[in-house]
């Protein structure tokens, strides 16, 4: 038997060897193409499903777009969004030697940034890297730029993206990071950057950055593990390359619609699990409803075309655990606050970062029966958790109201 010393020197080395190993992204060409196989599968099962609604999937695969051996420090990377994600960003590209400019509104975040090297309004506890700086002038933030991070609120997302692109150069990619549903469109981010930087020929490839990756915990050095989707593997890979390192493991899919939808329909589980949390419920309770809530998600992916391979994995279930269990988080944070019978206003009023599940809930609310063709009561009974986060939300059920609606939905297949 080993001992606890030697158990502690073996895990410890497993970790080193999964942070290490080499991102995927030399790919044999049976592998390219049967991952290609299966993007043109999910985009016809997209189109299927929503070409008569007008709906259209990313398009901008233009290829390889950075040289392998460009040295860092050459390359420049734009993030847009000096909260905490896009501070967290910019130190992972930071570490690794690129020259990061974060695009912020905020003057006191770009004096911070660049005179004391910390962000004063967001994780001010933590030092960025010499190569991270900051300015508000959308015009240099992007100039030259080789790839852009996109690290904003989603219902901020598209004011923003319609102001910046016209100065992000063609074919540059753009890497997504938020996580949720427009409420005045009732779009993901995919459709959200294929209608404003992607659009009008202007063929800039999209991908979207996803998993359990706590920003603070990101800045702590602590190991995470995330996924990056793209339509072109080639790409997603070329990004993974240049996000990796000891502490930051990336892996790669082409199933941007299976990481996107989970993204967003975890943080509604999230509130759902803080409530349960806050009122008392018990392990049983909890477990149970974080498990459903992954049927439920899983369901809506693969109708839109995503795959469940992708909903089992980091982006999936990963990210569910991490927000519904981490105490960390914003969305586990307002529903347990809701569970002690707080209202949503005393929550938000007393809250400085962004719960996205909050306004996504509202989204799904409304686009899911639509998308469906039915009701909102029939629509209920498939999907119990991810359609009774908002009327408690709004104040139309209690905590305790949705649960008793929960338990007493009719016995059915697990699946
Ligand atoms: N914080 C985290 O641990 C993670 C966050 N994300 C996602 O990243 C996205 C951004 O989240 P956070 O950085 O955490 O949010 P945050 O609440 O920390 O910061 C939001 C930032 O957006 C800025 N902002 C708001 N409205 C704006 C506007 N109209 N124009 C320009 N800037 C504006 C704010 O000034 C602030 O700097 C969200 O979709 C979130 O789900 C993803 C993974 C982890
Ligand atoms: O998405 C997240 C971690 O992956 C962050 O979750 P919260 O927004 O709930 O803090």
């Amino acid at each position: 038997m080993l001992s606890f010393a030697e158990n502690t020197f073996s895990v410890k080395n497993n970790m080193k060897s999964f942070f290490k190993e080499d991102p995927s992204f030399v790919l044999n060409t049976n592998c390219l193409n049967f991952c290609e196989h299966q993007t043109k599968f999910s985009v016809r099962n997209w189109f299927e499903t929503h070409g008569k609604k007008g709906r259209k999937v990313p398009r901008g695969n233009v290829g390889t777009v950075f040289s392998r051996f460009e040295t860092p420090s050459n390359v420049k990377i734009t993030v847009i969004g000096g909260g905490s994600f896009g501070t967290a960003m910019s130190k992972v590209f930071g570490m690794k030697g690129y020259q990061v400019c974060l695009l912020v509104r905020d003057r006191n975040i770009v004096d911070g940034i660049n005179q004391e090297r910390r962000n004063p309004k967001y994780l001010r506890e933590f030092t960025l890297p010499h190569s991270v700086f900051a300015t508000s002038n959308v015009e240099s933030a992007l100039e030259g730029t080789q790839l852009v991070v996109h690290a904003l609120p989603v219902q901020v997302s598209r004011e923003v993206l319609e102001r910046v692109a016209p100065f992000i150069p063609t074919g540059v990619p753009v890497l997504s990071t938020s996580k949720g549903l427009e409420v005045a469109s009732h779009k993901f981010m995919f459709e959200l950057l294929q209608e404003t930087v992607s659009n009008h020929g202007n063929r800039r490839p999209l991908a979207f950055l996803s998993g359990p990756s706590f920003a603070k915990e990101i800045m702590q050095e602590l190991p995470t593990a995330v996924v990056v989707a793209c339509e072109n593997l080639e790409i997603a890979g070329q990004i993974a390359a240049m996000l990796s390192s000891s502490i930051f493991k990336v892996f790669t899919t082409t199933d941007f619609i299976g990481v996107e939808v989970a993204g967003a329909l975890k943080n509604i589980i999230a509130i759902a699990a803080g409530m349960a949390e806050g009122m008392g419920l018990g392990m049983n309770a909890i477990a149970g409803l974080v498990t459903r809530g992954c049927s439920e998600m899983r369901r809506v992916a693969e109708f839109l075309g995503g795959s469940s391979v992708t909903l089992s994995g980091l982006s999936g279930v990963g990210d569910t655990f991490l927000t519904c269990f981490g105490p960390l988080s914003r969305n586990r944070t307002v529903g347990y606050r809701l569970g002690k019978g707080e209202s949503l206003n005393e929550i938000l009023t007393t809250s400085q970062e962004v719960a996205e599940g909050v306004a996504t809930a509202k989204a799904v609310v409304e686009w899911l029966p639509a998308v469906l063709n039915t009701t909102y009561t029939r629509a209920l009974v498939r999907f119990p958790i991810l359609l009774s986060v908002a009327p408690i939300l709004e104040g139309k059920l209690t905590p305790e109201e949705g649960m008793q609606q929960l338990m007493a939905m009719p016995p059915t297949v697990e699946d």
